[in-house]
């Protein structure tokens, strides 16, 4: 592994990557940083890097410069961290997308016999914090892509999601290879709205959710061929012990998983092996954890949380007392407490339909007239709200 200091403002320089090596790169949270690929060829979470294009990387982030078969690529600007490793587990992660890759295959030639075997592979991703499943997610997503393949993307971890803002479930297929700057495309996910960043706040409600979220998408991919034979990949939380285990579990079994992939937790991945004996049709499979994924404190997940929700379609809530039956609606009154919450708008046309409905997008309260009960807030779009339902949960942020 070459190392090498973080470079000075401005100053532009050239690594020549070995094959199947990588230059890892740590942005600062707010100094741009450039990359381009001079020659050979090179990807960042599978895909691919433009020849000559310079492409800016956004602050904070942290990424790898992948090549199979060697490159020279330029940085331009400042980062925090940045070296070249020639270990990796690449060649494992893209033997997995090999074995999808004819599953999916299979799936299409069998389109028109019987619904079992026309089912693409859905994988679950799963592992402790920061074992580098979303990234893993990622280029599964993207080397599928670039075979042709739409699959969908299941994100289930409310905390560091990457679909939509932190406290909710969502889904979207994705078409193209994910965009190294832009992200995971946010044209048509299918979101459903938990309110908080962590599942023991109410772990049933997240259950229903999840559960609700697997049976909107059963319901897709059966009028939807093309998407069933993509299968989907799901990423899940970090918490892999007591509740969060069970969790994942839920999940499994929501979703009718049939490869779960254990990243970097040999504990985990027996366990699993052991509770899933009983499922032939479920392959655990156990792959190493990449040496480059980056550890983040509570501090730097919680700056990453706020961040997404200042992003275009942004809102966030606040909640009620547990109560006996924890999926129970509660209606809030309007009150100061309201103040600087993302809402979630629902489109749910009754009351009884909240819980099951997914949401159309978010608002910010940027004020509360408590005698006119008036809430002014900011939205993505004008006109009116889809629908009169406006969702809660305990997640709050204040610009700063
Ligand atoms: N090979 C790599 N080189 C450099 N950075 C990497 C590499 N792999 C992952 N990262 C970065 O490390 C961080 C953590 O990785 P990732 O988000 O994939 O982990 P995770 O297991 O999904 O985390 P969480 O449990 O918090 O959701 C991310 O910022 C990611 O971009």
């Amino acid at each position: 592994m070459a190392s090498g200091p973080a470079a000075a403002p401005g100053s532009s320089r050239q690594f020549n990557l070995a094959k199947e090596s990588e230059l890892r790169v740590e942005v600062g949270p707010d100094t741009p940083l450039r990359v381009r690929l001079l020659s050979g060829t090179a990807e960042i979470f599978g895909t691919e890097l433009p020849p000559e294009n310079w492409l800016s990387i956004s602050p904070r982030q942290k990424l790898a410069i992948f090549t199979w078969n060697g490159a020279t690529v330029e940085l331009d600007g400042v980062s925090e961290v940045e070296y070249v490793a020639d270990e990796t587990p690449m060649v494992s992660y893209v033997n997995v997308h090999a074995i999808l890759d004819g599953r999916r295959v299979r799936a299409k030639a069998s389109q028109g016999s019987d619904k079992d075997s026309s089912q693409g592979p859905r994988v679950i991703v799963v592992g402790p914090m920061d074992s580098g499943k979303s990234s893993l997610c990622r280029m599964l997503l993207s080397w599928a892509c670039k075979q042709g393949w739409k699959p969908t993307f299941v994100d289930l971890d409310i905390g560091q999601g990457s679909i939509t803002i932190p406290g909710c479930i969502a889904a979207t297929p994705i078409e193209m290879p994910i965009d190294a700057v832009e992200g995971i495309p946010l044209e048509m996910p299918i979101v459903y709205f938990y309110g908080h960043t962590t599942p023991n706040v109410n772990a049933e409600l997240y259950k229903v959710l999840v559960k609700e979220l697997a049976r909107t998408l059963e319901r897709q991919f059966s009028g939807n061929a093309e998407s069933r034979a993509a299968g989907m990949v799901i990423n899940t939380m970090g918490w892999v012990e007591g509740l969060g285990y069970e969790l994942l579990l839920h999940a499994i079994e929501a979703f009718d998983a049939n490869v779960v992939l254990v990243l970097g937790q040999e504990k985990l991945c027996s366990m699993l092996k052991e509770v899933l004996k009983s499922k032939p049709n479920v392959d655990v499979v156990k792959l190493h954890k990449s040496g480059g994924v980056v550890l983040r404190n509570a501090k730097v997940r919680q700056k990453a949380r706020s961040f997404r929700i200042r992003a275009p379609r942004s809102a966030l809530p606040i909640g009620a007392e547990p109560v006996a039956d924890p999926t129970r609606l509660v209606a809030v009154n309007i009150s100061r407490d309201l103040l600087h919450l993302v809402l979630a708008v629902s489109y749910a046309e009754e009351p009884d339909q909240i819980i099951s409905s997914n949401v159309a997008g978010f608002v910010y309260v940027t004020d509360i007239d408590i005698q006119r009960k008036k809430i002014t807030y900011l939205a993505p779009c004008p006109g009116e709200l889809p629908s009169k339902f406006l969702m809660v949960g305990t997640l709050t942020w204040l610009e700063g």
